[in-house]
């Protein structure tokens, strides 16, 4: 697939300004409370790499779940879900980790599993917010920066596996 890249959203320096503004709000709220940091791959791997760095001074568990439901740049609305945590959360705070948060779905879907598991309480952590997006009325907690209504790329982003890697945050040509 041809994929051209319209402009920059964020770049590293804004990225890297997003994720210590998140990393100051969890550090404030959850020191000496040990929360399990949960990211939703596969998107997720790059913002939390970068925000657990940040958060190192602080104690947490880590466990991850797969999720995924975009095909060729769309929402399927179906969820594939494997969540999988192998880390008992009964009673556990959870803060859930991914890059972007669009329709909504996704961290509706997972707040309410993990919510079924026992969880003491469900945050949700995200890089950039879309919330023009919205599908479903639902808002992240914490929430590096709002971005255009856009499908992006980088920092995570993919289409159908191109790009995700790429260090900025950009908007494709439609
Ligand atoms: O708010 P939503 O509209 O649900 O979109 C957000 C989700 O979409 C992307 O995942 P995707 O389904 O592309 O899977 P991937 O992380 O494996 O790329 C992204 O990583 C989020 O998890
Ligand atoms: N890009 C890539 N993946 C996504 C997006 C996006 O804009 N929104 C939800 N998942």
């Amino acid at each position: 697939m041809d994929i051209q890249i319209d402009r920059v959203i964020m770049d590293e320096d804004q990225i890297q300004a997003a994720v210590k503004k998140v990393a100051g709000e969890i550090r404030r709220d959850y020191v000496g409370k040990r929360p399990v940091m949960v990211p939703i791959m596969k998107g997720a791997v790059v913002f939390t790499a970068d925000l657990l760095r940040e958060l190192s001074d602080i104690e947490f568990d880590f466990d991850y779940v797969d999720v995924s439901s975009y095909a060729h740049g769309e929402s399927t609305g179906e969820l594939k879900v494997e969540v999988n945590v192998r880390k008992d959360i009964t009673n556990r705070d959870v803060i859930l980790i991914d890059e972007v948060i669009d329709t909504g779905l996704t961290v509706d879907f997972l707040i309410k599993e993990f919510t079924k598991l026992g969880a003491k309480s469900v945050k949700t952590v995200v890089a950039v917010d879309k919330k023009a997006g919205r599908k479903i009325e639902i808002e992240a907690d914490y929430v590096g920066a709002d971005v255009p209504n856009e499908y992006l790329l980088g920092y995570g982003m993919d289409l159908d596996g191109s790009h995700r890697f790429l260090p900025q945050i950009v908007a494709i040509k439609a």
